[in-house]
This record gives structure tokens, C-alpha cells and sequence, in this order.
């Protein structure tokens, strides 16, 4: 079974205790908190203090999607937060080995994210490094887009390169997951699922978590 990883960007701002509280009684692995800053995607969401004021809203793991430029200004005060992994794009910075050390030197779980351009190539130097990566299935910047099928052979190719390394780290898929796409992913190696506009757009996001779960079982 897939894990799920429920994305907030397609809550209700306005009641996002009472969002987050939902999915956590459904049963999900974590709560996706993504973080943009207007410049490497164009579009903002939230800072650190929304990650600190959810921090005792749930117990589960915040995995927090940095959508920001030059990420190591800002992962030591993430991981202060709260954040218990804080994805970074590879695209994001001229110094992604030092920013995932940097990470684990917090005390959080490092993570890599490569945009749908970039190849997995890009990344195979840093797998020792990282407890997650993170594969975009699509362009990074808003919920509610189509998966991007061609991202299939990325997971595949990652998760091969993870068998023939002996690496434990999870692989996660980001955008337009929904039941089929959810468990395409889930074939090809993923072990991870953020799904954001699935859940929170239908009138029954706990069915929607439970169909994720069968979809992949
Ligand atoms: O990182 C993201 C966008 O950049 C979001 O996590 C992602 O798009 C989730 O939304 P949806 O499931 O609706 O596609
Ligand atoms: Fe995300």
C-alpha cells in the first residue's frame, strides 16, 4: 500500500485545524505543506510560521515541499519549526549537497525534488544523502493539474537505481495523483503519495483516502 501524504494547499485556509484533523483521523503518513515564495514558482502559499502553528495541531509527520530559491537561507528555521522532512529542489540552488547536509544537521529528514525537466541523472549523487525523493508529476506551482505520464519512467528509473545501491529512501510523486494515477506510481516504485486537490476538493475526502488505499493495496 501506497502512503498518503495529503496536501494542504488545497484545504480550506479558513478552517485548517479542522482540515488537518480530518485527514489525520482518516488515516494518512504525513501532512505535504508547500512552501513558495513567488520566485522559483509563481505563485505563494505559506512560511515557516504556518509549519509551527500546525506543529501541535497533529502528531503526524510534516513533510515540508520548499518551493523557494536558494533553500539553505531558510532550512535551519524550518526545521526549528517543526518540519520533520523538508524537501528541496535540485533546481533551486548551486549547493544542494550542502543544503542536504545542512537538513540532517537540523535534525530533520533530507529530501530531493526534481521538477518534470530535470533528469534523474541530475540526482544520483545525492541518494546517499537523502531519506526521500521527491519526483514532480507536474509542474511545481499549483494543485489541481494533470499527472504527467512521461514521469512513469523517472520513478522507475530511480526506483532501479535504488535496488542496485542497496538505499532505503522513500520515493514520493507530487501533482495530479488520484486513484489511477496513485497506483501507475505505485507500480513503477513509488512509496509515497501527495495528494492535495483529490482529497480536499471532494465532498468525501475520507473516501477519497480510503480509495487511494485500495487503489494501491
Ligand atoms: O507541490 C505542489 C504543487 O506545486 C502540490 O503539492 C501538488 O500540486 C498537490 O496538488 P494536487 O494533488 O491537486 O495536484
Ligand atoms: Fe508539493
Amino acid at each position: 500500500m501506497i502512503k498518503i501524504a495529503p496536501s494542504i494547499l488545497s484545504a480550506d485556509f479558513a478552517n485548517l485545524q479542522r482540515d488537518v484533523e480530518l485527514v489525520d483521523r482518516a488515516g494518512v503518513d504525513a501532512l505535504h505543506i508547500d512552501i513558495m515564495d513567488g520566485q522559483f514558482v509563481p505563485n505563494l502559499s505559506f512560511g515557516m510560521s504556518m509549519v509551527a502553528a500546525l506543529r501541535p495541531v497533529t502528531s503526524l509527520p510534516l513533510d515540508c515541499h520548499l518551493m523557494i530559491v536558494e533553500p539553505e537561507r531558510f532550512v535551519q528555521q524550518f526545521a526549528q519549526a517543526g518540519a520533520d522532512l523538508i524537501g528541496v529542489h535540485v533546481e533551486s540552488t548551486h549547493h544542494i549537497y550542502h543544503v542536504l547536509q545542512l537538513i540532517r544537521q537540523a535534525g530533520a529528514k533530507a529530501e530531493v525534488v526534481v521538477n518534470p525537466g530535470t533528469p534523474i541523472s541530475q540526482i544520483v549523487d545525492l541518494l546517499p544523502l537523502v531519506d526521500q525523493v521527491l519526483v514532480m508529476t507536474v509542474n511545481p506551482g499549483f494543485g489541481g493539474q494533470h499527472f504527467l505520464t512521461p514521469m512513469l519512467k523517472k520513478i522507475h528509473a530511480l526506483e532501479q537505481l535504488k535496488q542496485q545501491g542497496g538505499y532505503d529512501f522513500d520515493i514520493e510523486v507530487d501533482g495530479g495523483i488520484n486513484e489511477k494515477t496513485a497506483k501507475l506510481c505505485y507500480d513503477a516504485g513509488a512509496t509515497v503519495a501527495v495528494a492535495g486537490s483529490y482529497i480536499y476538493d471532494s465532498q468525501e475526502p475520507e473516501q477519497r483516502i480510503q480509495d487511494l488505499k485500495v487503489a494501491t493495496n
